[in-house]
């Protein structure tokens, strides 16, 4: 077995080559064996054993900086770089992360976990190297889907303006999650079926350099020949458009062709792009057929691909209802920037295939396309996860809520999001939101609230109106048959009480209602809030609990700062209600590294027991016992 003696990437070149393909099986079958048990994003990483093993083999890592973008592909990179053993915890609490982590390994240089950033990343470590002439080498890997992010072409823009010694290594397998798309992807698959060029390219370039040095005018002219020959022959024109020399597409699986091609870009001056195409899943024959199921994948059972069947969950439900509500309202449209599966909109863009919009890793593009959609008179949804939709927060102000349109945010895996971790986890849309005029965001207390907010946010045309919702299994909860249309800014006295209130925004309503019937069991009462709103608030139910002396513990799952309970506070700040004791119970200033929602629940303190201790501690006592 040469993997287990592979502890360091200078292991790895004391092997030969056929070696170097023996060890590419042994990782396939390891990472098949152990993601069976822990999950993680299978297919990425089947697909770049080949393209890792040559980039640790022909650089010297971390003196060269390898940067991987997205980050969801470098598990290979870590088993090569020291924690091979550590993989039984991948994903896990306290356990190996499923990105790039600085101080999990030095080799891992760049965190990364949104997509697009790789180029911008490398870019800023070959300045500095060349500002403190040093000598190493940068290398971006980048997928096809990332490259599709508005990001990388601004890098790209940059890198090939400086002539910035940089290497960028395309992995193009055709997919981002969902089948690539755009004309970028289009323009990727002229070059994937012009393979016969290179040699081509090749042929010609030794042919000019064979002239003999015939003077300036001749070379010139030939050097012109070369160039003009180049667009007819070395259709990477784009790329060297950008100022990068191309060089592909090659065989992303072979790893002499690799070796060679990342000897030839160390000895070209200026940025190079090396293409290399590359089978997603590649190895594994479940995640070769559906690289979209095993792009990020649960357990399974190895022999058979067979996956447990999963609950119905929160974006189940926002799928069907999406179904009902453009079955009723043919203005309804549904925008994606490159998540139709992870929204759950595949099933909508079967039955409304001109009303799904897949705009690629995009997201800014997505909410400036879905406003204008809603100037037109459509009514755009987009469905955004949380975490991405941070890419278009300046969309969001400037084009959407200034302007007052009729956009729909859907925001799902909002709040904690388990094994992604910290660069995924939902924390900010409340907050990020919440100061942006014109905006109206709710959030569901269950999935059956859920589709009334939907009801409510599909006919609602008084500008943006969000609602979030979690990565979660739905509660169970009974559905009604219609979708009522909620009145906006009006909370739901779920329970009346005394004494203290706690006043609960979104989903993590469940731990409060267990919190309410625990403490009820002891006989205390206090009352139990389903806010519904985040803006506007229930002023007029703000107003009565200040005014009948109520202790308020407000609960939410995102950020403390800037989030609901911050909204409580500030509205008796600024109405003269000074007197109210305020609780907030929310995630703390940091970020919540990777494990399962319900570790990071206990870790923040979201837990039914944490506001029952809350609402003990302002019950009024008399002789040692907590009063009804
Ligand atoms: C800003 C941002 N948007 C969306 C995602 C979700 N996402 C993760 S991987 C991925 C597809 C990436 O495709 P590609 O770069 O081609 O990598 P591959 O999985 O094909 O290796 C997407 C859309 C993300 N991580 N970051
Ligand atoms: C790497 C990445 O950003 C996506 O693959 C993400 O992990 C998907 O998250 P869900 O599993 O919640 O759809
Ligand atoms: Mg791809």
């Amino acid at each position: 077995m040469l993997l287990t003696n592979i502890n360091d990437p200078q292991d790895l070149k004391k092997l030969t080559i056929p070696q170097l393909y023996t060890l590419a099986e042994e990782i396939r079958q390891f990472l098949v064996e152990n993601l069976s048990k822990t999950g993680g994003h299978l297919a990425p990483n089947l697909g770049v054993v080949e393209l890792t093993l040559t980039l640790h083999y022909a650089f010297n890592s971390p003196k060269d900086k390898l940067i991987w973008d997205v980050g969801h592909q470098a598990y290979v990179h870590k088993m090569l770089t020291g924690r091979r053993d550590m993989f039984p915890t991948l994903r896990q609490y306290k356990g190996l992360c499923g990105f790039p982590k600085m101080n999990e390994s030095p080799h891992d240089v760049w965190e990364t976990g949104h997509s697009s950033t790789s180029l911008s990343a490398a870019m800023g470590m070959a300045t500095a190297r060349d500002l403190k002439k040093e000598k190493n080498y940068v290398v971006a890997v980048i997928g096809d889907g990332a490259l599709t992010g508005g990001m990388a072409l601004e890098a790209l823009n940059h890198i090939g303006h400086e002539q910035k010694n940089v290497i960028v290594v395309l992995n193009d397998n055709e997919m981002s999650i969902a089948p690539n798309v755009g004309a970028l992807h289009n323009y990727l698959g002229k070059l994937r079926s012009a393979e016969n060029y290179q040699w081509a390219k090749d042929g010609l370039e030794h042919w000019l350099k064979a002239v003999p040095a015939v003077g300036g005018k001749l070379a010139n002219l030939a050097e012109r020949f070369k160039d003009s020959m180049k667009y007819l022959l070395v259709s990477g024109v784009l790329f060297e458009e950008f100022g990068f020399t191309y060089i592909g597409p090659i065989d992303g699986h072979n790893m002499e062709l690799l070796l060679e091609t990342m000897k030839i870009a160390k000895q070209t001056k200026g940025p190079v792009l090396i293409h290399a195409i590359t089978k997603k899943g590649k190895g594994y024959a479940p995640a070769e057929a559906d690289s979209v199921k095993w792009h990020g994948i649960g357990t399974y059972k190895i022999e058979s691909g067979d996956t447990p069947k999963s609950a119905p969950t929160y974006t189940s439900v926002f799928s069907e209802t999406m179904i009902q509500l453009a079955d009723e309202d043919s203005r309804l449209v549904a925008v994606t920037p490159a998540m139709p599966a992870g929204s759950g909109l595949i099933p909508f863009g079967e039955k409304f295939p001109d009303r799904l919009f897949d705009v690629g890793i995009a997201e800014q593009h997505a909410c400036t396309f879905a406003a204008a959609l809603a100037t037109q008179g459509l009514k755009p949804v987009f469905a955004i996860y949380s975490t991405f939709l941070q890419r278009a927060y300046d969309q969001l102000i400037h084009d959407v809520a200034r302007q007052k349109l009729n956009v729909v945010f859907a925001v799902d895996r909002a709040g904690l999001v388990g094994a992604d971790g910290e660069t995924h986890q939902g924390m900010y849309d409340t907050a990020f939101m919440r100061t942006v005029p014109n905006m109206v965001i709710m959030a569901p207390k269950d999935e059956n609230e859920l589709r009334h907010m939907m009801k409510t946010a599909a006919v609602y045309d008084g500008g943006p109106i969000s609602y979030r919702y979690p990565r979660l299994p739905v509660r169970g909860v009974k559905m009604d048959a219609d979708m009522d249309v909620l009145p906006i800014g009006k909370a739901e006295i779920v329970q009346e009480g005394n004494h203290v209130a706690i006043v609960s925004f979104g989903h993590i309503f469940e731990i409060a209602e267990k919190a309410v019937n625990q403490l009820q069991e002891e006989g205390l009462q206090p009352m139990l809030i389903n806010a519904r709103f985040c803006k506007p608030l229930d002023e007029e139910l703000l107003i009565r609990l200040a005014k009948q002396g109520y202790k308020i513990i407000t609960v939410e799952e995102g950020a403390a700062m800037g989030g609901f309970g911050s909204a409580v506070l500030e509205f008796y700040a600024n109405t003269g209600y000074h007197d109210v004791p305020v609780e907030i119970v929310a995630v703390a200033d940091y970020f919540v590294e990777h494990g399962s929602v319900k570790e990071q629940r206990e870790e923040v303190g979201l837990t039914a027991q944490n506001l029952v201790d809350r609402v003990r501690a302002w019950m009024p006592v008399t002789k040692g016992v907590v009063e009804a």
